[in-house]
């Protein structure tokens, strides 16, 4: 079987020029790429208590649930703008390569409860860091953030430095 990494395929210059796009769909597509990327963020998380898992649309979704289903815990959605049909908390913010902004349930984590974010990937940190500040908001625990795949050049770290990151890969930028 290749290692994880022999399943990533880079497309420079997607969405923009400049960007060095890393793209999951490469890893997902293929069954054993598939097994691999669930198996690595399971063992992230071997010894985490926790009671829900939030990730963000759509990449977020694609990990985040096989996860919370194989590992019993809930599951929230972290959707764009006007999708969410219940009251929500939003907050926009750049990314990488554009705009955009999330929105989380208002009764989607309840005081106390521990959280682990997921999502495919940390370029600057930024989506992570709102669906962090959008847990505690609503008196949630982040106890730890996991990642497929870190882009270690772009620093999201520097911005969450109070939380435990973990990720299968890095890749850097170029
Ligand atoms: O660290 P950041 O600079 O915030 O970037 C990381 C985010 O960018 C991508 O999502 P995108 O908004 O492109 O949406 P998609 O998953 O729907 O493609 C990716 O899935 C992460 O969620
Ligand atoms: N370089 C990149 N590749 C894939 N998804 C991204 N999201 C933000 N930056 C990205």
């Amino acid at each position: 079987m290749n290692k994880l990494e022999d399943y990533l395929v880079s497309i420079p210059d997607f969405p923009k020029p400049g960007v060095v796009f890393r793209d999951i769909t490469s890893i997902l597509q293929d069954k054993d790429g598939l097994q691999l990327a669930i198996k690595e963020i399971l063992k992230l998380l071997a010894d985490t208590d926790f009671d829900l898992v939030a990730a963000p649309e759509s990449r977020g979704f694609l990990l985040g649930m096989p996860i919370a289903y194989q590992m019993k815990k809930g599951f929230i959605p972290v959707r764009k703008k006007g999708k969410l049909p219940r009251e929500t908390i939003r907050a926009g913010f750049e990314m990488e390569y554009a705009r955009t902004e999330l929105e989380m349930h208002k009764d989607a984590v309840a005081p106390g409860q521990k959280v682990v974010i997921i999502d495919d990937l940390m370029a600057t940190g930024n989506t992570l860091r709102v669906i962090a500040d959008m847990v505690e908001t609503l008196g949630g625990k982040v106890v730890k953030i996991c990642c497929l795949l870190e882009l270690p050049e772009l620093e999201g770290r520097r911005q969450l430095k109070d939380y435990e990151i973990a990720s299968v890969l890095s890749c850097d930028e170029a």
